[in-house]
């Protein structure tokens, strides 16, 4: 295959750099119709690097999760293009997106979605031997350590705690050794004890098992683990921030009037 029929034009001007893990270009996405047409996203452009941890932050109803649906394959533009590494996605049949979701991206949602019947183990492998691939044992054994939940996981979901039954969840977003791993609001049904055990999980699979994580959230604090933060307004990316501090995220915040 050649250069233009895989790679977008602003991958094909330099030949030979990895592609980011996501990418979006141009992605608009409206809602509804005629005079009741809502722009969730206008125009979006943005690379997620590899082995970054990204945040998606802005006022209730600017697009944070419509943008995260968007780069995972949940949802489609109207218009516009999303890349996973060097695939273009928005094309893809609905079996195919299914499968790309399933094999190469890591899901963390605010309710955990654990099966409850399963143990812990058995959760964190189960999206994986659906596929019919076998975990990698040494892989699974890193990010159970790494998430702390030796001698649990024999326990089903109600045996365990809210933010224990999040880093389950965690760990099965990552057992399969995905590209990217999107979470939309992890912390939002945590206690903050909780809820700052799974950041620092996110922190270290990004640092110590260079995996990369893109995460909406309201809240600063939860924001400043990320090595970027982005900034969306009325469906917009309006600013971005590098090596965030909570109270620097909570001053921008508060100048978007969120
Ligand atoms: N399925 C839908 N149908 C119609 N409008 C929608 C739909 N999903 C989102 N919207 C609209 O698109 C805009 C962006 O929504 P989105 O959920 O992406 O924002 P958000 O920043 O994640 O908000 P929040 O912080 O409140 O979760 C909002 O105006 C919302 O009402």
């Amino acid at each position: 295959m050649s250069l233009t029929t895989t790679l977008s034009p602003q991958q094909a001007t330099f030949p030979g750099t990895p592609a980011p893990a996501a990418r979006a270009v141009g992605v608009t996405k409206q809602y509804g119709a005629g005079d009741a047409t809502v722009a969730a996203l206008d125009d979006v452009s943005v690379d997620l690097d590899r082995g970054r941890f990204t945040a998606i932050m802005g006022p209730s109803g600017s697009g944070k999760s419509t943008l995260l649906h968007m780069l995972a394959g949940l949802d489609r533009p109207t218009s516009g293009e999303v890349y996973l590494g060097d695939t273009e996605i928005t094309s893809l049949r609905d079996k195919r997106l299914t499968m790309l979701r399933r094999d190469r991206i890591g899901f963390i949602f605010q309710s955990f979605n654990l099966l409850p019947t399963m143990t812990a183990a058995e959760n964190i492998v189960l999206p994986m031997r659906i596929a019919g691939r076998r975990p990698d044992p040494d892989w699974v054994a890193a990010i159970v350590q790494t998430v702390g939940l030796d001698g649990r996981l024999g326990h089903r979901p109600s045996q365990l705690s809210g933010g224990q039954q999040q880093r389950v969840a965690a760990a099965r977003a990552l057992a399969s050794r995905p590209e990217i791993v999107f979470a939309d609001e992890p912390t939002g049904a945590l206690d903050s004890r909780s809820g700052t055990e799974l950041l620092r999980f996110l922190r270290t699979a990004v640092d110590e098992l260079a995996q990369t994580v893109v995460m909406v959230t309201h809240d600063p604090t939860a924001a400043a683990y990320a090595d970027r933060v982005l900034f969306l307004a009325d469906g917009h990316i309006v600013d971005e921030m590098h090596d965030p501090s909570a109270e620097a995220v909570l001053d921008y915040m508060k100048n978007l009037g969120a």
